[in-house]
């Protein structure tokens, strides 16, 4: 292979977008199904699992590739919630309840808080015992962790699942609008069981909200290291000459 087309290959590795994405959600609200849905267009009824699952995948988001690093959560029960490790762990987090399953939505609302606090304090580690997640070996704190910005809050968003089981509803559509208004995130209502692209979608949109974020934290760490020289250094550009000299 010729040193041209090594180098191709090298740029365009490095240049390859990564996103780390944690699924999470109370049991059975279909956070493998919509998985599997997303990662091979396929639905698959009954998944069985007992611990949690990584997978990693290249998937194009508007033309671009992109590597989906997701975390299959595997809760045992409702008052269990994300170990330090997996908050740490990711970049951006797909919140998903039932539209059948009212406890499911409100375990949605409290596990948002319990990220945003964990998220933003960086008190990472700090929970032994309050949960019972098991974290995925060897899971490096690869994710944003501690380093997003105070004013920023994690990247979410937030899915309505089984949106096919109208006649057993007990979380209405405004409930998870008003829930997503509040949190400033992505909305929507799906089911694993029979919508390709809605699912997709989803999954994009946290990487693209992990994308936001991580361009404001740039600007807002620019801003704070160089306060206003950084304003002056972007105005100077060519034209430095016909600058005052401070
Ligand atoms: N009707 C309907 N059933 C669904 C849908 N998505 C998932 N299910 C069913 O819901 C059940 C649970 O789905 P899973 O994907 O295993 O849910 P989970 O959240 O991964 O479950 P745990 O890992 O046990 O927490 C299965 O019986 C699925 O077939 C959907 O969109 N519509």
């Amino acid at each position: 292979m010729s040193t041209n087309a090594m180098r191709g290959i090298r740029r365009k590795k490095s240049s390859l977008s990564e996103v780390k994405i944690a699924v999470l959600g109370a049991p059975g609200v279909g956070k493998s199904a919509l998985i599997v849905r997303f990662l091979t267009k396929r639905y698959i009824g009954e998944y069985d699992h007992q611990a949690e699952q990584r997978y990693r995948n290249e998937i194009l988001v508007d033309g671009e590739a992109v590597l989906f690093e997701i975390l299959d959560t595997c809760n045992k029960n409702l008052e269990a919630v994300p170990s330090p490790e997996v908050i740490s762990w990711a970049d951006g987090f797909l919140l998903v309840y039932s539209i059948t399953d009212r406890q499911s939505f409100n375990w949605v609302k409290r596990v948002r808080l319990h990220i945003c606090e964990r998220k933003v304090s960086g008190r990472v580690g700090g929970l032994s015992g309050a949960t019972t997640l098991t974290p995925v070996p060897p899971m490096q704190s690869g994710g944003m962790g501690g380093d997003v910005s105070p004013t920023l809050g994690p990247p979410m968003v937030l899915l309505a699942n089984k949106a096919d089981m109208v006649h057993l509803r007990q979380v209405s559509t405004e409930e998870g609008e008003i829930l997503a208004k509040d949190v400033e995130c992505y909305f929507s209502e799906v089911a694993a069981s029979e919508h390709v692209v809605q699912v997709a979608t989803a999954f994009h949109e946290v990487f693209k909200e992990v994308q936001n974020v991580r361009k404001r934290s740039k600007t807002s760490l620019l801003d704070r290291v160089l306060g206003s020289k950084a304003t002056k250094i972007y105005v100077r550009g060519k034209s430095d000459s016909a600058l005052p000299k401070d």
